[in-house]
């Protein structure tokens, strides 16, 4: 995707000057860039950077922003490959190539000079990263596929990528330098043994330690082990991560959207140019003028006690964002849990937390004087936790996921955060899955998975009302209530037209809700499934009309 217009704002040439300010408005001569100022200057970089003691650094809009509005595009400092590997990925014989990190077989083509893997033999990386990764021993590229893998950590690049800067760009070694690291906070932590150990030795007895010897060939880096792990913190703290077009999964640092302040229910998303690497941060719906622009960092299904834990753990912060301190989180209910009363009394209410930003938190019922201490509540969840990742990690079958939901309603609210990922599979078994097809469904299957949907897409405007996160989740739920309209429309005897224009306003709705993931690879799948809906529906709707 292109951010950035190639032709002068002025009069449409080819431009070849850029605003220096907003990097964004191009012009083909200072006359035109100078005429077009009085209209520029009211979108020129709306926002401003700030910083207190709690946040840190954080963007503040300057003016009014319209949704969509890019508020600015970036270059990143550094890319990587993916920073987080699975299990399965840390032994995978398929890796991204050291060079353009296309994904490719370990031991097929490796780099002439630091025998690194790489896509075909005339891909060729940076130089003073291959001098640097040619000081260690690879392994021969016959071994097996976990000797590759010591030899070849590429989730260690990345920290490799960020200490070269310091001889590449020195400029942005010094913003890198500017990020937070949370040094403190991960002293002793399981996050920073893991670094020390997969990270911070490896490139120390691998490389960095025999850079001395070779100080001579090479220009002088600074690379002691509190400089490695403060770079992890960096990365730790402020990755982005960046999905090309064809899956892989990339890790990058930028100056100015890594300043965003983390919200529970964000105001800004971004896209990835995937050819440049460029980020644009664009306005999710109207932004006011002195407004903080935030994204989200964390999984916004989960539930308060959930996200608070992965904030914690990985960004060192207890968020405090209105989502969070309201105990029925914008009355969507995604934590509460049904309260199962006392010995002598059964109750209808829900059990919600006392103070949602404490992990200690009671759990009190919205109905009854009953009272849950949080470790009884942390590890009920954590069971269920395990059980509906186990369930759906097997593809299971609409009557295996039936059960399941039919179990947990007994115990959690009916819009429960493993209530909603549990009917979200079930909307999209219902009228696919194998002798569930929507002919076979019977009005009153047609009709549970209406609601279904209709309680799905409540849950997701309440939590992301401008589907700035749940884009991919809403398009699927909208697609599916138009499969529903048409399949009834197709059953009834009047009211068909009203029906198959409904369903036509839903796969609308999914287009424009879609737009803000054309370059995923789950939006584009779901966007050529989108067009082929339209099409069929279009026709249906002509065919409809010409017989009335
Ligand atoms: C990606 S950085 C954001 C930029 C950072 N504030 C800076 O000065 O470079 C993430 C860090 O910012 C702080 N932060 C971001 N959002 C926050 C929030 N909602 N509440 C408290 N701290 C937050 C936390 O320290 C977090 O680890």
């Amino acid at each position: 995707m292109k951010f950035i217009s190639e032709e002068c704002a002025g009069c449409g040439v080819p431009a070849t000057l850029t605003c220096t300010r907003c990097r964004m408005a191009r012009y083909c001569c200072v006359d035109h860039q100078k005429a077009h100022w009085s209209k520029h200057k009211r979108c020129c970089k709306p926002y401003r950077e700030e910083q207190d003691e709690i946040l840190g650094r954080y963007l503040v809009a300057t003016q009014e922003l319209q949704p969509k509005q890019i508020i600015f595009i970036e270059e990143p400092l550094v890319v990587g490959p993916k920073w987080y590997l699975t299990e399965p990925e840390q032994s995978a014989s398929i890796v991204p190539c050291v060079a353009c990190y296309t994904p490719c077989r370990l031991g097929k083509h490796q780099c002439r000079s630091c025998r690194w893997p790489v896509c075909s033999a005339a891909c060729e990386h940076e130089s003073l990263e291959c001098s640097v990764l040619s000081l260690g021993s690879a392994a021969a590229a016959k071994s097996d596929a976990r000797t590759l893998h010591d030899s070849f950590r590429h989730d260690a690049l990345l920290v490799l990528k960020c200490l070269l800067l310091q001889q590449s760009h020195p400029q942005r070694w010094q913003a890198l330098l500017e990020m937070q690291s949370h040094e403190k906070e991960r002293h002793g932590t399981e996050l920073q043994l893991e670094a020390d150990k997969r990270i911070v030795s490896y490139l120390q007895q691998r490389f960095l330690q025999r850079l001395k010897q070779a100080s001579k060939q090479l220009p002088p880096l600074q690379y002691d082990t509190e400089l490695l792990h403060r770079i992890c913190g960096i990365i730790e703290t402020n990755y982005m991560v960046i999905e090309l077009a064809t899956g892989v999964e990339l890790s990058g640092l930028f100056r100015q959207a890594c300043m965003m302040e983390h919200a529970c229910q964000p105001n800004c998303y971004f896209q990835f140019d995937s050819l440049t690497q460029r980020i644009a941060v664009r306005a999710g719906g109207n932004i006011k003028k002195g407004e903080h622009l935030k994204i989200s960092y964390t999984n916004i299904l989960w539930g308060t006690q959930m996200r608070q834990h992965h904030l914690r753990m990985t960004k060192h912060f207890g968020c405090c964002c209105q989502r969070c301190e309201d105990p029925t989180e914008f009355g969507s209910y995604v934590s509460a849990m049904r309260c199962l009363g006392d010995v002598s009394k059964s109750c209808v209410g829900m059990q919600l937390p006392v103070e949602p930003l404490s992990e200690k938190t009671q759990w009190q019922c919205n109905s009854c004087p009953m009272l849950l201490d949080a470790a009884y509540v942390t590890e009920v969840q954590s069971h269920m936790t395990a059980e509906v990742e186990r369930l759906l990690a097997g593809q299971p079958s609409a009557s295996q996921v039936e059960l399941l939901l039919a179990r947990l309603s007994q115990l959690l609210h009916p819009n429960h955060f493993h209530m909603f990922n549990l009917k979200h599979t079930l909307i999209q078994l219902y009228g696919h899955e194998s002798g569930l097809e929507l002919p076979m469904l019977s009005a009153a299957q047609l009709e549970r998975k209406l609601r279904l949907c209709e309680e799905l897409y409540d849950v997701c405007h309440r939590l992301d009302p401008h589907s700035i996160k749940l884009a991919i989740y809403v398009c699927v739920i909208l697609m599916e209530i138009a499969h529903t309209l048409q399949e009834q429309a197709r059953r009834s005897t009047g009211e068909t037209a009203t029906q198959l224009q409904l369903a036509n306003s839903r796969l609308l709705e999914a287009q424009e809700v879609l737009e803000k993931e054309t370059d995923s690879v789950a939006g584009k799948k779901l966007h050529y499934k989108l067009q082929q809906d339209l099409f069929e529906l279009d026709k249906l709707i002509l065919h409809c009309q010409s017989i009335s």
